[in-house]
């Protein structure tokens, strides 16, 4: 699976050209395209990046590509990440990892972005991994009660869990804030979850990603496959 993910990332790299200002995603995927990066860098090309978590940020470092913020730069060219789930609108589940917010405003800020996973990611409905909800402490009750009625208006249900990390304590997200996973199922209208849940006050972001991925790199046993956005 590891060598899969390489292969994707190895793909989206053709797609980076010299002078180029870049989203570096978060996880196992995105991993492998920060580390052949950096060998590019090494190599002689110039470009900068924008780190989505301090995981990426830390490894971006250590492979000497230089770094930016959304505060020095005004849009980026281009953002790679991977994800969870994917279905054939190339929408998404992300924030597997928990870098969800970080990765959402980079990829927004960004012309265009590739999205590069094994090709068991890819699904025909959202929602077999749990959704991602990242969430303010305060009022967590009263904000998973809203979720449940988000869940209902858009035709689903499902337990709903807040994020423990490795150590049995909360997970806190670079943000500062926690995360709750929702285990749907099947969300048959992921464009109508989105928005129901962007409306709830103590929700900071959710793990949707729509209309925001423009090409996703597949790689499977049979090859690289690569989808563009209708
Ligand atoms: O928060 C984490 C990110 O959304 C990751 O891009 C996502 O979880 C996929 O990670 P991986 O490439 O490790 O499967």
């Amino acid at each position: 699976m590891d060598g899969l993910k390489r292969q994707a990332a190895a793909q989206a790299l053709e797609h980076v050209q010299d002078g180029m200002k870049l989203g570096l995603g978060t996880g196992s995927t995105a991993k492998h395209f920060v580390d052949l990066l950096g060998q590019r860098v090494a190599g002689g090309l110039r470009v900068v990046g924008v780190p989505t978590s301090e995981a990426t940020r830390a490894q971006a470092e250590a492979c000497k590509i230089p770094l930016t913020t959304l505060d020095e730069v005004d849009r980026l060219d281009l953002t790679v990440d991977g994800a969870d789930e994917l279905d054939s609108a190339l929408n998404l589940i992300k924030g597997g990892g928990g870098a969800l917010l970080r990765e959402k405003i980079v990829a927004a800020a960004s012309d265009r972005m590739i999205v590069i996973a094994d090709d068991t990611k890819w699904v025909d409905v959202l929602g077999r991994f749990p959704l991602p909800v990242e969430v303010i402490p305060f009022g967590l009750a009263a904000t998973q009660r809203a979720m449940a009625d988000a869940f209902a208006q858009s035709g689903v249900s499902g337990q709903m869990g807040l994020r423990k990390g490795k150590d049995g304590h909360v997970f806190v997200t670079d943000g500062g804030h926690w995360i709750v996973d929702a285990h749907l199922g099947r969300i048959a209208d992921a464009p109508r979850l989105a928005g129901l849940l962007s409306l709830i006050p103590g929700v900071v972001e959710h793990g949707l990603f729509i209309g925001l991925a423009s090409i996703a790199v597949l790689a499977g046993a049979q090859g690289i496959r690569v989808v563009e956005r209708r």
